[in-house]
């Protein structure tokens, strides 16, 4: 992501770091972790770098294709995202499709900035889905929206039920992806997700 460094207090991560190493029985100044804390806050600027972002700058990109009202998908877009229960990584893929209003577009990589941007802080599955729809409609104003978004929890697989392989799928869907159910079966057919 760009802009990195936005908003972690590094020495602050590295103390709390030191603290959970030892809270969870290890010793903070043995060899191996004496970097720990330090890379541990680097990493934290990396996955929360969004925090302190406004990720729908990137749709601020555009372009004007006058007279154009038609589907644009771009689908299988990787993500990774912390969530904000356990701190523990759920990892996907995300699916945008929008109609553009009279040609109005954005950078089909600003699409996927925006959602790496969101998904660079604590969050909710259903709340980073709903923020790149809404996000899509307030710098594009398209006619339609629709985001789905398929992730594995490591807080699900790794720890407490356990449920290998289990996906989680949400979707937003706004304009007239919402109101109209031939549009919509149109994008979700491209998106490759059944109605
Ligand atoms: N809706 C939603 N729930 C999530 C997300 N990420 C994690 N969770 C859930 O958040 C819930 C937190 O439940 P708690 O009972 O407070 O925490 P817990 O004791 O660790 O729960 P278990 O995971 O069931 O062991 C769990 O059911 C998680 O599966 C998410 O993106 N969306
Ligand atoms: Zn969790």
């Amino acid at each position: 992501m760009e802009n990195e460094n936005l908003g972690v207090d590094r020495p602050r991560v590295e103390a709390a770091v030191r603290e959970l190493l030892i809270g969870i029985g290890e010793d903070p100044d043995r060899p191996g972790l004496v970097g720990t804390p330090d890379r541990v806050a680097r990493a934290c600027e990396e996955l929360f770098g969004g925090i302190a972002d406004d990720p729908a700058r990137h749709l601020r990109k555009q372009f004007h294709e006058p007279g154009n009202e038609e589907l644009v998908v771009v689908r299988d877009i990787p993500f990774h995202s912390m969530c904000e229960h356990h701190l523990l990584p759920f990892i996907g893929r995300a699916h945008v499709a929008y109609i553009p209003r009279d040609g109005r577009i954005t950078g089909l990589s600003k699409i996927a900035r925006c959602v790496a941007g969101y998904a660079a802080r604590p969050q909710l599955q259903e709340r980073l889905t709903a923020q790149v729809a809404d996000a899509m409609v307030d710098e594009l104003d398209p006619l339609g929206v629709l985001v789905v978004i398929e992730a594995e929890h490591t807080c699900m697989t790794m720890r407490g039920i356990r449920a290998a392989g289990a996906m989680t799928v949400t979707s937003a869907v706004r304009g007239s992806l919402r109101s109209d159910a031939r549009s919509r079966e149109e994008a979700l057919s491209l998106l490759h997700v059944s109605a």
